[in-house]
């Protein structure tokens, strides 16, 4: 039973009861605004969620030794992602944070990722479009998107392509694991206590079962690439980042770790920013004709040819922001709390408890963006026509402080350049003119429920 018990929360329970799948992000945003603190407690689990961007800097950044990831949420991901850098705290963290901040901040890794991206838009994801164009036909936009994000994550972390995109051929093996083995390590956080799962990969037994043959296929593949690499020696041509860790990193084991820790921050996060913008995009017309406009005066009708071309596109680089500020990829993310404390908003926290901080509610609270915080409006990220940032606590979309996200620049490149080239060629309509609102499922990721399935015809000049 909700604290608060009014109506709105007496229908999102009924929908949860009938098993209509409400949003429930969107429950916390009711609960969290109805909170003077904007902080809430869920009795039951004895959670914290805030959306008080004090107390997320307080998390994230002041108090940061003091909520780290933990235990429940790094045994949950432990079979997949082993000592891979999201999956970590402490000494193993540090040192894999220091190794990928300075090859990721390198300029070369920079020219490398524009390469793999601007590839596999120009011969992969413009050839795919333009063939269903031609035929007004229909896709799931999200699932290309995913297909889209694999194979250039892969290619960026690996070297390897998988070619999810070519649709006449079986999906990759690799990927298919891949996305199970996401998926059920996603599904232990649900079941009603660990001892389920745990009991259940003991015995070797439904879900578990599956979860443990999706794994060993990965770690095959992985472990391949990592002994092919070196035989053929790491120095020198290969700009893929396996390539650059193997110069410090000697175990496989750790590589393997490392590198899978990658392709699951940057997949599906992606994919699912992608998908909300073109969702977005939909609905405002106007925003795309804009973000032609400013294309066609800075780069002319020209394709991209270098990624500092995308550093002068204001107006698409808020117009991606702010879908983001509405949609973030990750909704929600939580920490556990070593030490008993107190927020900087009053709220006391035992030790043990989980803290949530939420980025899907702090974009809809109106003390933080204002009165229209609602609708999508890329100016507010404009100052006399130029970009202008906002404070990471306020926005916390690829988290903040200390722990922010490592791809952020190579995520950001991946969207503006998959935005401007699909903008500009194709129209892009969602099957259902009256979906007014967006629907997820629950994950890690928000991944749109049942897809986003689109008309997609060429773009008339
Ligand atoms: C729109 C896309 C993306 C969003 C919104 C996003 C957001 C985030 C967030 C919220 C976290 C913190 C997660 C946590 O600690 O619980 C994170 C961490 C991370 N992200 Fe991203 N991410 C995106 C794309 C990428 C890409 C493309 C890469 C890889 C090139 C990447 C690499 C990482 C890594 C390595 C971490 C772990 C950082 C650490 O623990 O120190 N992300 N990201």
């Amino acid at each position: 039973k909700p604290r608060c018990g009014c109506e709105v929360c007496r229908a999102y329970l009924m929908l949860c009861w009938r098993d209509e799948h409400p949003n429930l992000c969107d429950w916390y945003v009711h609960l969290l605004r109805n909170s003077p603190t904007r902080t809430i407690r869920i009795h039951v689990l004895g959670n914290v969620v805030t959306a008080n961007p004090r107390n997320v800097e307080y998390m994230l950044k002041t108090r940061f030794e003091n909520y780290p990831k933990g235990k429940p949420f790094s045994t949950i991901l432990g079979d997949f992602l082993g000592r891979g850098i999201f999956n970590v705290d402490g000494d193993l963290w540090r040192f894999q944070k220091k190794l990928a901040s300075l090859e990721l901040d390198r300029f070369s890794i920079r020219s490398y990722a524009f390469e793999v991206v601007r590839t596999e838009i120009e011969d992969r994801l413009n050839i795919l479009l333009s063939s269903v164009a031609e035929k007004q036909g229909v896709l799931d936009l999200q699932d290309v998107f995913k297909r889209f994000s694999f194979d250039c994550m892969c290619k960026f972390s690996f070297g390897l392509d998988p070619n999810c995109l070519e649709l006449s051929l079986p999906i990759s093996k690799f990927a298919v694991s891949f996305d199970m083995a996401s998926m059920l390590s996603a599904e232990r956080a649900m079941t009603p206590s660990p001892y389920v799962w745990k009991m259940k990969r003991f015995l070797n037994l439904g879900s578990e079962k599956k979860l443990k043959e999706a794994i060993d296929v990965i770690n095959i593949l992985a472990m391949e690439v990592i002994r092919q690499k070196r035989r053929i020696g790491v120095a020198g041509q290969n700009r893929d980042l396996l390539s650059r860790f193997m110069l410090t990193v000697n175990e496989d084991a750790y590589l393997r770790d490392i590198i899978i820790s990658f392709l699951l921050a940057g997949r599906d996060t992606v994919a699912s920013a992608l998908t909300c913008f073109f969702w977005l995009l939909a609905q405002h017309p106007s925003i795309g004709a804009r973000i032609c406009s400013e294309a066609d005066q800075v780069i002319g009708d020209q394709d991209l040819t270098s990624y500092e071309q995308l550093d002068k596109l204001h107006y698409l680089h808020a117009s991606v922001f702010e879908s983001m500020r509405l949609y973030p990829p990750i909704q929600f993310d939580s920490k556990f709390c070593l030490e008993d404390d107190v927020l900087p908003d009053g709220t006391p926290v035992a030790k043990g408890t989980r803290v949530t901080y939420h980025p899907y509610a702090m974009a809809r609270m109106e003390e933080i963006w204002g009165d229209d915080c609602m609708e999508y409006r890329p100016e507010r990220w404009l100052k006399d026509g130029k970009f202008c940032g906002e404070n990471q606590y306020k926005y916390p979309v690829f988290q903040g402080g200390t722990r922010v996200c490592l791809g952020k620049e190579m995520a950001i490149l991946e969207m503006k350049s998959v935005a401007l080239a699909l903008v500009r060629r194709f129209r892009v309509e969602p099957l259902d003119p009256n979906q007014n609102t967006l629907r997820f499922s629950a994950g890690l990721t928000a991944t749109v429920r049942g897809g986003l399935r689109v008309r997609v015809s060429a773009r008339e000049k």
